[in-house]
């Protein structure tokens, strides 16, 4: 702030100075050969160049990262628009280098789009760039951060972290529900074989991935699942959910985020959301979280802990966290958890169908190694190429190509740069993953490249990483969820190449593959429709 006021009254300084000067030369009896116009036309701009001038000189002394000029009040936000999207952001990167600042509005941007400096955000200086930055509509959803996906860096998001790790993601978790998802997933391939429309028109796969995730992540969590996707249960869960991350992902609410003075103009909106996100943890707590607390008031104090809101609530008992926490909790795995990992699947499906020899070299390697025994999660290190093809489809379409925005609490430097305190710090994760100078052939689905060309590519690899390749994020505010994400997504594909041979409908030539983003998520844009031709054993 002290930063921006001495820029403007440098700037005011040397307007009046300038104008006075000229003004002195124009009443002059020794005035410069300066046309009568010149007054009209220049006076009105010495502000402006001035402004200018100092914005130059002062970016240049303060060392901030470079990037376009930015104007008062609005900052670069005239000139870039709302859609600050991956690939604007790596095309930008090639005029202002691997580095660059954009001010939007009173924010500042930072985005960060090569594997050098990714490693120094996320990992060497992981706890200067470990928070979030807040913004208007999230403080909403997440109760000013009492969650744990979105809060600051700090002993709530490191309890939060600790307290939910036990219950969601270990190994012992993947072994402990493993059966449960694939008895999921049998499921699926059961309604499908069933369903005469898949075999000739083909449907939405995304309808019934979804019931399908839902129930996972609702078994999970609370023991609890939907009947179908008529479920009443299962339609408002699913339409909360969608209408929380229309409001959040949405472009219409950053003037009021950008510029204070605006925030007036979104009452509308932030009372919209303030009224969803209440309804929604209303709903949380009447069907599941309360359905869990009767159940463990009725085994009394040894109460038997049988899902993961059960350890929650146990914490909460403890007085670890409070009610709210745990409400949050359960916000954050149905936002984090079920969404990105559907996204991730329906990418996977329409690369398949317009693949045709990648899904059958993963057919074939499975009953190569399988030799016609089932994929389970524990065989399923046996299978590369099919790993490969969930890593190749993570590369090409990264569901949250920004990753979730980090923040610095205070003033950093970064590349050489000065970061100025709370400023919004983006890692371009998919220009890492796409950029035609680090992957021959970026814009290829090819699994191959992960175990010919750049053989050892891993999001982790014995304790190697490489920060070409961070769907996950990486570090201390990386994704937790990738112990489930990854034999969930594997376990799906294999199943359902296994049993189908999936194909464009009729009269269709390939699967449009075209993108949907939102302020943080990279979707695909037209739920595929697929036809699910059963393979004859
Ligand atoms: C394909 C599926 C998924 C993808 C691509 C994905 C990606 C990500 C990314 C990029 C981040 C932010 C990393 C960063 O800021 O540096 C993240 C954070 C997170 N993800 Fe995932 N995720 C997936 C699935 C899941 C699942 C299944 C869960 C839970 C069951 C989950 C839980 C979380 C949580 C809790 C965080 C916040 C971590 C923190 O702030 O400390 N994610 N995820």
């Amino acid at each position: 702030m002290g930063y921006v006021v001495s820029k403007s009254t440098f700037c005011t300084l040397l307007t009046f100075t300038l104008l006075s000067y000229f003004t002195k030369v124009s009443s002059s009896h020794l005035s410069l050969p300066l046309p009568p116009t010149f007054s009209i036309i220049f006076l009105p701009l010495i502000p402006i160049i001035a402004y200018f001038f100092i914005h130059f000189i002062s970016n240049h002394s303060s060392n901030l990262p470079p990037g376009p000029l930015s104007i008062p009040i609005f900052g670069n936000w005239l000139q870039v628009g709302n859609d600050l999207n991956h690939r604007l952001l790596a095309s930008m990167s090639q005029t202002y280098g691997s580095i660059f600042l954009l001010k939007l509005g009173s924010k500042n941007l930072a985005v960060v789009s090569d594997p050098a400096l990714a490693t120094q955000v996320l990992h060497n200086q992981g706890i200067e760039f470990g928070s979030r930055p807040r913004n208007v509509v999230f403080d909403i959803f997440t109760g000013n951060g009492q969650d744990m996906v979105f809060t600051i860096y700090g002993d709530h998001w490191r309890k939060m972290r600790r307290i939910m790790t036990l219950p969601f993601f270990t190994n012992k978790v993947v072994q402990h529900y493993s059966n449960m998802w694939e008895e999921e997933m049998d499921q699926v391939v059961h309604d499908l074989n069933k369903d005469e429309g898949a075999k000739t028109e083909g449907i939405v796969i995304r309808k019934r991935l979804q019931l399908m995730l839902y129930n996972i992540m609702y078994r999970m969590m609370f023991n609890a699942k939907f009947e179908s996707q008529e479920d009443p249960l299962f339609i408002e869960a699913t339409r909360f959910n969608s209408e929380r991350s229309r409001l959040a992902q949405s472009f219409e609410y950053n003037y009021g985020d950008f510029i204070p003075l605006l925030r007036p103009f979104l009452r509308g909106y932030l009372n919209k959301c303030r009224d969803l996100q209440s309804r929604r943890l209303a709903f949380f707590n009447h069907y599941f979280v309360e359905q869990r607390r009767k159940i463990m008031a009725a085994n009394g104090e040894k109460h038997k802990i049988s899902c993961a809101i059960d350890h929650i609530i146990d914490a909460q008992i403890k007085g670890e966290i409070s009610e709210e926490n745990v409400l949050y909790i359960v916000e954050n795995i149905n936002v984090a958890a079920i969404e990105t990992t559907l996204w991730s699947m329906e990418w996977a499906i329409a690369e398949l169908v317009n693949h045709p020899t990648i899904q059958r070299k993963i057919r074939d390697e499975i009953s190569i190694v399988h030799k016609g025994a089932p994929v389970t999660e524990s065989n399923l290190h046996e299978l590369p190429y099919l790993q490969a093809t969930v890593k190749e489809t993570l590369r090409l379409h990264t569901p949250i190509p920004l990753l979730v925005p980090h923040m610095n609490l205070e003033e950093a430097k970064l590349g050489g740069y000065i970061i100025p305190k709370e400023s919004k710090v983006v890692v371009n994760a998919w220009w890492l993953a796409n950029n035609p100078a680090c992957w021959k052939d970026p814009e290829e689905f090819r699994p191959e490249r992960f175990l010919d060309e750049e053989c050892g590519t891993e999001a982790v690899a014995g304790g190697k990483v490489d920060f070409r390749y961070l769907p996950f994020g990486m570090g201390r505010r990386s994704c937790p969820g990738i112990i489930l994400a990854l034999p969930i997504l594997g376990l799906v594909i294999a199943k359902l190449v296994s049993n189908f041979e999936m194909m464009a409908p009729q009269g269709v030539e390939k699967i449009d593959v075209s993108e949907k983003g939102g302020q943080f998520s990279l979707h695909i844009a037209n739920h595929s429709t697929v036809v699910f031709n059963p393979i004859k054993a």
